[in-house]
């Protein structure tokens, strides 16, 4: 097989949770994290440059870029100790720690980048492992390697199997450490669920980060029955009611509502439970549904039309909050069926 000198690998941005799925759904948007790459000649040195979202403080060095960092893990457990000499440039259209996965994107491209640079011809439930091993949460890495509307889980894991979630953040090849675990098989299941292409993702992103380790540390460890009953219903009207066609918005905005994650955030993100009780079909038209996306800070509304409208009125409650407002910017996507991929040239 000859190797090819230059690929380039495409993952698109996502949104988690969509209300009621906290760590089940999630969606790919057209917002790609791209990696041009280039073989350079035995010895040289790894070039890395970027552009885009995170410029000022994202790090270059291979160990400590969570794109690079996630390949060395990988080829690690095929036994390779460095990436192979390369020039990347990354662009990065995904503002991070804002909901829009970021971090799970950046993992698939690492995980892509080891595939395709070692040459390991790994499957994409394979990938999926990886990415478990990395981000323990489904919900932004499924949809970002498969595309399109998702649906996940993990296999409960074993304590042993536990242990690894810190590889990709420690430096697996660091001071000859040991050779780090290689995931067990069929960690992660998923399935592609229908989805009404005339409904649009309108993602207000306001202009603060909220890291998903914080969102995540404000949850309770248990739960009322009746709040576990309330999302379990939701999210199975949800699931197939975005599928439908006509759309319908009365019955899908319901279904959106939580009580699982939401109002435990919301005093993370000042306005949220004013734009949750505010913004609905019957008061916005063209509006489907409201919800966090992610861990936040962006919220997310699913529309048919009116989009600017509907954006402007979100980030009217959020300029309107104290000490000054909250400036905030605005995207309109489409849920993408394309998830990752390297393309070789
Ligand atoms: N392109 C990238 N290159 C390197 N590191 C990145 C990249 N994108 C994200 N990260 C890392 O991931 C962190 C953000 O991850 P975090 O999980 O907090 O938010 P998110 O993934 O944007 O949001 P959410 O998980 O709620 O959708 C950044 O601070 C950075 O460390
Ligand atoms: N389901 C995760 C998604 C974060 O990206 C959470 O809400 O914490």
């Amino acid at each position: 097989m000859t190797t090819q000198t230059k690929f380039k690998i495409t993952v698109p941005a996502t949104s988690a949770n969509i209300g009621p799925g906290f760590d089940v759904l999630g969606m790919a948007f057209s917002l790609y994290l791209t990696l041009d790459c280039e073989r350079l000649p035995a010895g040289s040195a790894l070039q890395m440059s970027y552009e885009g979202e995170g410029a000022k403080d994202v790090p270059l060095i291979a160990e400590k870029n969570l794109i690079t960092k996630t390949a060395l893990y990988v080829l690690s457990t095929y036994g390779i100790t460095s990436l192979p000499p390369l020039k990347i440039h990354v662009t990065n259209p995904i503002p991070l720690g804002r909901g829009l996965g970021s971090s799970g994107s950046a993992v698939v491209a690492g995980i892509l980048l080891a595939n395709a640079a070692g040459e390991l011809n790994m499957s994409k439930d394979r990938m999926l492992d990886y990415c478990l091993m990395v981000e323990r949460h489904p919900d932004n890495v499924a949809p970002a390697l498969f595309g399109g509307f998702v649906a996940s889980f993990l296999r409960e894991l074993e304590p042993e199997e536990l242990e690894p979630s810190s590889i990709p953040r420690s430096e697996p090849t660091r001071n000859g450490a040991a050779q780090p675990p290689t995931p067990t098989v069929d960690i992660g299941h998923y399935i592609q669920l229908g989805w009404n292409q005339d409904i649009k993702a309108v993602a207000i992103i306001p202009d603060f980060e909220v890291a998903t380790e914080d969102a995540r540390a404000v949850l309770p460890d248990m739960y009322e029955r009746a709040d576990v009953i309330y999302n379990l219903q939701r999210i199975a009207v949800l699931t197939t009611a975005l599928s439908r066609s006509p759309v319908n918005a009365d019955l899908i905005h319901k279904a959106m509502s939580d009580k699982v994650h939401q109002p435990y955030r919301k005093h993370l993100i000042p306005g949220m439970s004013e734009m949750l009780e505010q913004i609905t079909p019957k008061t916005v038209p063209g509006v489907v549904g409201i919800c966090l996306s992610g861990a936040g800070p962006t919220i997310l509304v699913l529309a048919t039309e009116n989009f600017d409208q509907i954006a402007a009125s979100v980030q009217e409650i959020f300029a309107r909050q104290p000490n000054g407002g909250i400036k905030s910017m605005y995207k309109v996507l489409d849920v993408v069926n394309d998830g990752a991929q390297t393309v070789y040239h």
